[in-house]
């Protein structure tokens, strides 16, 4: 299970513990509730917005669940959450007065996200920062995320005020970083990476969403972009590459009509079977 402990940012610190120490390393880490328990919390993150984050969420998740796994979607995208429609959930979420139950797909892997609060779907959210940090938050330690093994967390874009909330108060056990081949300069992932990095969290890699296009005709792959950029940039970080992700209008299709959990593309199934293998050492380890 994710533990609410992370050791000291600090480097350079010499301290064994973190008790009484002048460095004042103090775990922001919010506690969740008693009856939730999640294995392993993996963010998917983007320098910037429309890159396809919430993409890659859904298709770990789905990939993960088809593996037999018990599987949860947070998501903490608060001004642009698109999990629920892709999932074709249009419910609002209840609750007691101790937990807010997550809506579960056809699939069935649970999901939280502010569109399950809002009565209209279309209403927007004109909530300033630190509100949309603490419903981050509330979606951590109010919902009942029962028994799960891999919670995914759709983050909000960028490296603001909302994701520097979610990385310090949840136990992230790694991110995933998204690129689309226009934004793949290395300055845009590689302030997603710093920002990980500085809070000692594992990045598993680096995925390239709309990275080519494939000929309906001959199948040929067009770099529509131009070169792909992400070995290169890859390397020079020094970050695994996790996969690369086409344009492809059926799955583009299918998250429009609310059907995203039947898509049948391979593209990031080697991903999931290496990150599965990591994560599930990482945790017969601590056993
Ligand atoms: N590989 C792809 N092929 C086809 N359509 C895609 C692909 N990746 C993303 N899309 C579509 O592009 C749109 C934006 O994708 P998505 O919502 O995943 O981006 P995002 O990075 O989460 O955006 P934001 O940060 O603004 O929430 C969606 O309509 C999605 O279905």
């Amino acid at each position: 299970m994710s533990e609410n402990t992370r050791s000291c940012s600090d480097s350079s610190c010499t301290a064994s513990s973190c008790e009484g120490c002048d460095k004042n390393p103090k775990s922001l880490l919010e506690e969740f509730n008693s009856d939730s328990s999640v294995k392993k919390v993996i963010g998917v993150v983007s320098g910037k917005g429309g890159v396809g984050k919430s993409f890659v969420t859904a298709m770990l998740a789905v990939l993960m669940r088809r593996k037999g796994y018990r599987v949860g979607i947070l998501d903490a995208d608060i001004t642009g959450p698109s999990i629920p429609k892709m999932f074709g959930i249009n419910k609002v979420a209840g609750g007691t007065e101790h937990v807010i139950f997550p809506e579960e797909t056809d699939e069935g892997i649970k999901v939280m996200s502010v569109n399950l609060l809002l009565e209209n779907e279309e209403d927007p959210v004109l909530w300033r920062g630190p509100i949309l940090g603490n419903v981050v938050k509330q979606f951590w330690t109010d919902v009942l995320w029962e028994d799960l093994d891999y919670m995914f967390i759709d983050m909000p874009p960028g490296t603001g005020d909302v994701p520097l909330t979610v990385f310090q108060s949840i136990p992230l056990d790694g991110i995933v970083i998204v690129s689309s081949p226009q934004d793949l300069v290395s300055m845009i992932v590689k302030k997603a990476y710093n920002m990980a990095k500085m809070m000692n969290i594992p990045v598993l890699g680096l995925v390239e969403n709309m990275s080519y296009v494939k000929c309906p005709d001959c199948g040929k792959e067009i770099n529509i972009f131009g070169e792909s950029k992400l070995s290169s940039v890859a390397k020079e970080i020094g970050i695994d590459v996790l996969g690369r992700i086409p344009i492809d209008p059926d799955i583009a299709k299918l998250a429009d009509r609310g059907l995203f959990g039947r898509f049948k593309a391979k593209y990031l199934t080697e991903a999931a079977d290496e990150m599965d293998a990591r994560m599930m050492n990482e945790e017969a380890a601590v056993k």
